[in-house]
């Protein structure tokens, strides 16, 4: 098969791949890899810092995942160790690489290579991106299904990763609402469970 067309198959296989996070946490049609990445590279996209390289850190999102096409999405829970899964991801990337024209091969595998190692100020910034795309992500899915807080494992796990103030300020914008949304949905238990005892009638003893 043409070289290309079949890394662009591999590429599309990322829209199949759903993200293990959220299926070990059984969220129902949960995201696929390449939904992850797509909104990592919009929110790169509108990073207004001049001294980042911002067509670096959109490239960079475009692809940091792109071995999940080959190895699958390697959740912490699936405990594999920090060697195995760069030893899987870096064989994957020396195929899928391997299949597009030199030039193109360097610049892919350089820019997985360098998120993977994060060399450089752009990989550190990606990074977390890509764990503020999860837990805002995490606080939709809570927001879907009226669960608010159900996810917190994926904002404690993530607590102190976020330096970059463009990163902290939409964190704490997500943080606000989240905690508001806590706050109602406690009330509104509250006030029916108050509701449900002036309802039921006491037995007398
Ligand atoms: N249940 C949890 N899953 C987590 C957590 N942190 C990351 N993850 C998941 C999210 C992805 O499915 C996968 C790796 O994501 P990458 O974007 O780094 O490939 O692991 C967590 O705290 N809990
Ligand atoms: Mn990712």
């Amino acid at each position: 098969m043409d070289n290309m067309l079949q890394f662009m198959k591999l590429v599309g296989q990322l829209k199949r791949i759903p993200r293990t996070g959220w299926v070990y946490r059984n969220v129902k049609q949960p995201e696929s890899v390449s939904d992850h990445m797509y909104r990592m590279s919009m929110m790169a996209l509108t990073i207004q810092d001049v001294s980042v390289n911002k067509e670096r850190i959109i490239k960079m999102a475009l692809v940091h995942d792109l071995a999940e096409s080959i190895v699958g999405d390697i959740a912490p829970a699936d405990n594999v160790s920090k060697e195995e899964k760069h030893r899987r991801e870096k064989e994957a990337m020396e195929h899928i690489s391997g299949l597009l024209e030199d030039g193109l091969r360097k610049e892919v595998y350089e820019l997985w290579e360098e998120y993977e190692n994060q060399t450089s100020s752009e990989a550190k910034l990606v990074k977390q991106l890509d764990q503020l795309e999860m837990v805002l992500q995490a606080h939709e899915y809570e927001e879907l299904e009226g669960k608010p807080g159900r996810l917190q494992e994926f904002f404690t796990s993530t607590e102190g990763r976020f330096h970059h103030p463009e990163v902290v300020g939409l964190l704490k914008s997500l943080n606000e609402e989240r905690a508001r949304h806590i706050a109602s949905k406690g009330q509104n238990d509250a006030e029916k469970s108050t509701e449900t005892k002036s309802h039921t009638p006491t037995t007398s003893s």
